[in-house]
């Protein structure tokens, strides 16, 4: 063994007895916070992640840069020193090297608690332009070992003011990544001049808004994208030290939106048929839309209506997220959240977090449409409707998914 093996040994021995002799550090760490940067190729990741980094919230985090191809260039232009920067070049992270980012982020947290490297306080991801950032998500939502170390801080996406309208006609992923963001930032506004630039700012800002309601949209260029912006846009308060569910679900931005979205399902199943004309056809595949439902629902029925989109149709939810009142212990509410069938564990609060004690849950599906959702609620809740089977039905199904759900 080389000298310098032994001498990490021992200090990994020493932290080891140190943390043992200190009761405080017997307890489980509290999850550190991960941000997702995405967007697509050129959309400014970069660029904001090296803006980020000059901030002081920033000043203990670890990047981890996913680069598409055998060379990555990337890692040379972000502004960061020594071991906090990682980058991963072995391909696509949506689809080759999930696994590599277990390994990386296990990895990380191993030498991170034995001290052979700075404790960071939070983690960056950027991905590749190309990637879905739905298995970057899966991973610390579903990983046994890293949802208990990692909460999902936000997913930023970056979306080009000049290009990004063009982009999305053309390309699937940059919709898909505008629809699962929980901020998107406009880059390049500086370069859109004169009224049509204005025009053309305005427009794209719509879009985004009809893609995904609850993301606010913020613009570099006029200084909005600052740390405070973008940081802590996950359901963990860190200031408060709670659940900020309210502002974490920002279903009032769906509500505002139902009233002028013309393309999704209302709460009595009625839907408007006539889309607008502009739409391009991959935004025509994603609704956005929050149900609402006063009274509580039985456990045994949520869970089972959670499963049933789940393995049913769990490609079609890019994101969900919620509070339900169940009618075990209505006044408990769970919080849920999913992407795609991954779903984290429910979480179940003390008490509601204000005085509206009504189940919200927002969705952003693909290919699916809001009344087919409320629909399956309805049956599950035995909320009677002549064209809808009811829960007994459902259950009695002997193609529905067995019962060892989400809810136990
Ligand atoms: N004028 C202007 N240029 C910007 C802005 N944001 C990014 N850029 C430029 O756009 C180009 C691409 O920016 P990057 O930050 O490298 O974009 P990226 O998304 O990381 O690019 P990839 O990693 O290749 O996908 C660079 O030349 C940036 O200087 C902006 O807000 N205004």
């Amino acid at each position: 063994m080389s000298d310098t093996d032994s001498s990490r040994n021992e200090r990994e021995a020493d932290a080891a007895a140190a943390r043992e002799a200190d009761p405080a550090a017997r307890r489980p760490p509290l999850p550190i916070p991960l941000t997702v940067i995405t967007g697509f190729l050129g959309a400014g990741k970069t660029t904001l992640l090296n803006r980020l980094l000059r901030d002081e919230a920033l000043s203990d985090a670890l990047v981890i840069i996913n680069e598409f191809g055998e060379i990555g260039l990337d890692h040379l232009l972000v502004e960061t020193a020594g071991d906090d920067l990682i980058v991963m070049t072995s391909g696509c992270l949506c689809c080759s090297i999930r696994g590599d980012l277990v390994t990386t982020l296990e990895d990380t947290l191993r030498r991170r608690d034995n001290d052979r490297i700075a404790p960071f306080n939070r983690v960056v991801i950027e991905t590749t332009g190309l990637a879905d950032p739905a298995p970057v998500l899966h991973t610390i939502m579903y990983h046994p070992y890293l949802m208990l170390r990692f909460r999902l801080d936000g997913v930023l996406t970056l979306v080009d003011a000049v290009n990004g309208a063009a982009t999305l006609d053309a390309h699937e992923e940059a919709v898909k990544q505008a629809a699962m963001a929980d901020r998107i930032i406009l880059s390049k506004t500086d370069l859109l001049t004169g009224e049509a630039g204005e025009r053309s700012a305005l427009a794209l800002r719509e879009r985004l808004a009809r893609l995904n309601p609850g993301a606010r949209v913020l613009d570099a260029a006029k200084g909005e994208a600052g740390a405070g912006a973008l940081l802590d846009a996950g359901l963990y308060n860190p200031e408060r030290k709670t659940l900020d569910v309210r502002r974490w679900l920002n279903a009032e931005a769906f509500a505002a939106d139902h009233d002028h979205d013309d393309r999704h399902g209302h709460h009595d199943g009625h839907r408007h048929e006539h889309a607008k004309p502009d739409v391009n056809r991959h935004d025509e595949r994603i609704r956005a839309f929050c149900m609402r439902f006063e009274a509580p629902i039985a456990p045994a029925a949520f869970d089972l209506f959670l499963e049933l989109l789940r393995n049913a149709h769990g490609p079609s939810l890019l994101r969900v997220k919620g509070i339900v009142a169940l009618s075990d212990d209505p006044m408990r509410p769970v919080v849920i959240h999913g992407v795609q069938h991954v779903f984290h564990p429910p979480v179940r609060l003390a008490a509601w977090p204000d005085a509206d004690h009504a189940t919200r849950i927002v969705f952003i599906l693909r290919d699916m449409e809001p009344a087919f959702v409320e629909g399956l609620w309805r049956a599950f809740a035995n909320v009677p409707g002549l064209d809808r089977p009811d829960a007994a039905a459902l259950q009695d199904n002997p193609l529905a998914p067995a019962r060892s759900g989400l809810l136990g």
